[in-house]
């Protein structure tokens, strides 16, 4: 150290910035070289050495799909950026994206993006779904996963779950005067949604409605004891901390993370927060294993989504014919991480379509009648009866609504592929390793795919035919395509319809909209609304 202290102290400071100078000016040398010199070019904004074109996102208030729809209108469906040094493929077409989502379990685009030492850290580069880069456990988790979502066991008590705690919320929101009152929907449809996972995944109460509605109500708190809402907070928090810290370590470098004081510390207390969270789970699907070992009727217990993964594959499995068992059950771990990738992908997503949602049917009414009519030809005019699977089918204009919703408003404007190797693309060579970014934006308003693509149009999904996968990747597609998708819409088409069918939600103003922020995915922090009561 006393050595290095003295080479330095036989500069001047000017000598130090000299040298700074003289590298920082080779290094931009460098860069343009590398690229003016490179090799299958495409069109797309100029970068600036070590941000690339990180800055220009700026410009768009830090909205990524804003900048995307803005490049893609100026360089076409093709175009290149960069993050730092690193080229980003840009796709905004469906005959580009074929080879990428393909289902082939030899594909060459498994992964989503480069490998993380974050991940890895914490244990989900190798177990799970979302984050999972091991080909052979994540294509085991997810069959799993898949089979026991889409058993039948499972889809028909999902829709009296998610019936039981929209009645919840409804409650809560008369309660506190919100058919009269405005209010924020966006701070509900997290909690509606964070508490119907939880009954569905584990048969558990979230309470996380009921906290919202006591911070409203403190005189006359929800009917919950007081020990499960305090248990039920605290695993939520720590759910919230967890899905900080997948921000966390992706995005802060490994150096900061491992060699800084407070990026130790902060690391620390992030591995902490998921060693509690995972032995909270790990307890949850030990019960739920005792409850099965301890029955000789396991189709008779409560078909929660955890209950289902933790029986898969022994003999007492409740979601297919015990011959066919022929691989082994999920460990408590695997399980585990299932759940935690479930609130991850699954919360979020929802609750942000739902207040788009809501929104383009109240500005649209002609929409609202024609919604309105077929939920009353479908279900009737007792808005108290139950809804059922058989009438979920029927609901066809209420899909084309939700699906037209999506295609202007995609809470995930884009998914990556990383190619394994070399591959060429609608004539262009791409590399392997370079990263490939998925505009879902782009191709769900591609005039080329959608004509008049800036209308709001339900109609257009009724009058499709034929395959239209590509052109509408709003759960992506291939191997990595949204397993949770037929949940999703399943959820969204009760919550319209038993929002729509009872109530007449109205702006607090003519001219309010829903606030949006971007933030990995396309969030929805405000839409302040009245819930009056449907009249007509
Ligand atoms: C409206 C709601 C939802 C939307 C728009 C949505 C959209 C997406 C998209 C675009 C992807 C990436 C697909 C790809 O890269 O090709 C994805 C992945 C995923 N989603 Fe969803 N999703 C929704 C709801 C859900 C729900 C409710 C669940 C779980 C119950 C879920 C579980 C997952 C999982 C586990 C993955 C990762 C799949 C993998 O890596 O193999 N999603 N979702």
């Amino acid at each position: 150290m006393s050595t290095i202290i003295e080479i330095l102290s036989l500069f001047s400071f000017r000598d130090v910035v000299n040298v700074f100078c003289i590298i920082s000016i080779l290094y931009v040398i460098k860069f343009y070289i590398l690229y003016f010199t490179r090799t299958n070019s495409l069109p797309g904004p100029f970068p600036l050495p070590l941000v690339g074109n990180l800055f220009q996102i700026l410009l768009f208030a830090g909205d990524i799909s804003k900048w995307a729809l803005h490049c893609q209108e100026k360089y076409g469906d093709v175009w290149e950026t960069y993050i730092g040094t690193a080229k980003i493929v840009w796709l905004a077409r469906a005959d580009l994206i074929e080879k990428l989502m393909n289902s082939s379990r030899n594909s060459n685009y498994f992964h989503r993006t480069w490998e993380n030492h974050g991940y890895e850290m914490l244990g989900f580069s190798s177990s799970g779904i979302v984050f999972n880069r091991n080909k052979t456990t994540w294509a085991f988790n997810r069959k799993m996963f898949a089979q026991a979502v889409g058993s039948s066991i499972f889809t028909d008590p999902v829709i009296e779950w998610i019936q039981t705690v929209f009645v919840e919320m409804e409650r809560y929101l008369l309660d506190l005067g919100f058919d009269e009152k405005e209010f924020n929907f966006a701070e509900w449809a997290p909690r509606l949604f964070t508490d119907m996972l939880f009954s569905m995944t584990m048969d558990k109460y979230a309470c996380t409605m009921a906290m919202l509605y006591n911070s409203h109500n403190p005189l006359k708190l929800a009917p919950y004891p007081e020990e499960i809402v305090a248990e039920s907070d605290a695993f939520v928090k720590a759910l919230h901390t967890h899905f900080r810290s997948l921000k966390y370590f992706r995005f802060t470098p490994e150096i900061i993370r491992k060699k800084t004081p407070f990026g130790r510390k902060k690391a620390k207390e992030y591995l902490d927060n998921l060693v509690w969270l995972r032995s909270v789970l790990i307890n949850i699907i030990q019960e739920k294993k005792k409850k099965i070992m301890n029955t000789d009727e396991p189709v008779k217990l409560k078909p929660d989504l955890m209950t289902l993964l933790a029986a898969v594959n022994t003999p007492k499995d409740m979601t297919k014919k015990l011959e066919s068992i022929v691989e082994p059950p999920l460990t408590d771990e695997e399980i585990g991480n299932c759940f935690m990738d479930i609130t991850t992908a699954g919360i979020d997503s929802s609750s942000n379509l739902i207040c788009s949602i809501i929104y383009c049917i109240i500005i649209h009414p002609e929409v609202k009648k024609r919604l309105r009519a077929e939920l009353d030809t479908v279900l009737g005019t007792d808005p108290t009866r139950l809804i059922s699977y058989e009438d979920l089918n029927k609901l066809e204009y209420t899909k084309a609504v939700i699906q037209e919703v999506s295609r202007l408003h995609p809470v995930t404007p884009f998914t990556s592929r990383l190619p394994d190797k070399d591959d060429v693309i609608g004539g262009y060579p791409i590399k392997g390793g370079e990263l490939i970014f998925v505009s879902i934006i782009g191709i769900q308003v591609n005039p080329k795919h959608w004509p008049d693509p800036k209308e709001f149009n339900p109609d257009r999904f009724l009058k499709q035919s034929g395959s239209m996968k590509n052109e509408f990747p709003m759960f992506g597609g291939g191997l990595r395509i949204c397993p949770g998708r037929h949940l999703a819409m399943t959820e969204m088409k009760i919550i319209i319809a038993m929002i729509f069918r009872k109530f007449d939600p109205e702006l607090a103003t003519p001219d309010t909209k829903p606030k949006y922020k971007y933030e990995a995915l396309i969030r929805c922090h405000e839409l302040m609304l009245r819930f009056k009561k449907r009249i007509e």
